[in-house]
């Protein structure tokens, strides 16, 4: 077993050689909340920033038994074995609660976990989602470092992380379900907004003609939720049986073409970087505000006062923010 790294420059590298066990020490590091870790982590990404941004960023997600880790796995070994190498990263907000990550789990991906040229790694299990989705984010710093060209970020079609990882990525992709009667059941307006291409998933056997009904009717909601230009390609395939697989990993990489053909591409991962430093100024501020005991003790009050008809809303947050302010 390799040593462990004692310091910043032996942390990069052994990233930028490719070792396997440096690299998920380094996303350990990132995990972490602690200050000390979190300032090391820091110089590290500092290192490595300028070895990184070379891999297609894909995000992926659907709702729980839409299929993503067998479609993962298949779309995943498909790809290292046309010469890509393929990190597997997750932001699942919900592991933090529970304790155990329900997305990455390198048991659902079985093979692509043995894979050499694949590196498959559960979500954080600490923190808020904020703090989960930062360390995706710069895990994203660290496998493109070691040198993957091909990132798919996994998430769970439930909550606000769809909008966290559609943040990080170059391309945002949702696995659908066909269901009769009602198609859009299970989507959320949001997710259809964020998405830059859309595949029913489990086109296969009895259920390929259905999946095909659902993508012409998620087409035809699509065009009228974003207009016909803006709308993305909804196409089917099979997790299971890998058919159509080709065709939207071709829909993710025509949707990267346009965008690096007109220059969106490097302005949008510039302004995501902006995004990212707000959304974790935003985070400690709001961290800082809950956890100050002086808030804390004004808090329960004022919120019964708005509950009961007491006090507006505007002149409780006003009072909650005059508090956290005279702290300095
Ligand atoms: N027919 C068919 N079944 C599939 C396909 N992909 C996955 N399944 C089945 O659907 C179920 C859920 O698959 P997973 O890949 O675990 O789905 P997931 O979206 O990761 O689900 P969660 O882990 O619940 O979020 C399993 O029973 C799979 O065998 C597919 O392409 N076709």
């Amino acid at each position: 077993m390799a040593r462990k790294p004692v310091d910043v420059r032996e942390y990069a590298k052994g990233v930028l050689d490719g070792s396997r066990t440096v690299l998920a020490r380094a996303i350990t590091l990132v995990e972490s909340t602690k200050p000390a870790h979190r300032e090391l982590a820091q110089q590290l990404l500092v290192e490595l920033l300028p070895h990184a941004g070379g891999a297609q960023r894909v995000g992926i997600t659907g709702v729980p038994g839409a299929g993503k880790s067998t479609f993962i796995e298949a779309l995943g070994t498909s790809l290292t074995a046309a010469g890509h190498r393929v990190a597997v990263l997750a932001v699942d907000p919900s592991s933090s609660r529970s304790g155990g990550s329900i997305l990455g789990d390198k048991t659902r991906m079985a093979r692509l976990a043995v894979d050499e040229n694949a590196f498959v790694r559960p979500s954080p299990t600490s923190g808020t989602l904020g703090g989960v989705a930062r360390a995706t984010r710069e895990s994203i710093v660290l496998v493109e470092a070691a040198g993957y060209d091909v990132v798919l970020v996994e998430t769970v079609g439930v909550g606000q992380s769809e909008i966290a990882v559609a943040n990080m990525v170059d391309c945002f992709l949702l696995l659908a379900l066909a269901r009769t009667g009602d198609q859009l059941q299970g989507i959320k307006k949001g997710v259809l907004e964020l998405a830059d291409v859309v595949a029913v998933n489990k086109a296969d056997g009895p259920h390929e003609a259905d999946a095909r009904k659902a993508a012409r009717e998620l087409t035809g909601a699509l065009r009228l939720l974003r207009g016909p230009e803006a709308a993305p390609k909804v196409l089917t395939c099979s997790g299971l049986t890998a058919s159509g697989l080709d065709d939207v990993w071709g829909a993710v990489q025509a949707h990267r073409a346009a965008l690096e053909s007109s220059g969106e591409l490097d302005s949008r991962r510039r302004q995501q970087q902006v995004d990212w430093a707000w959304s974790m100024v935003h985070d400690q501020l709001l961290a800082s505000l809950h956890g100050s005991p002086e808030v804390r003790a004004v808090v329960p009050e004022l919120e019964r006062r708005v509950r009961d008809g007491q006090l507006t809303a505007t002149l409780a947050a006003e009072e909650i923010l005059r508090v956290f302010r005279s702290l300095g």
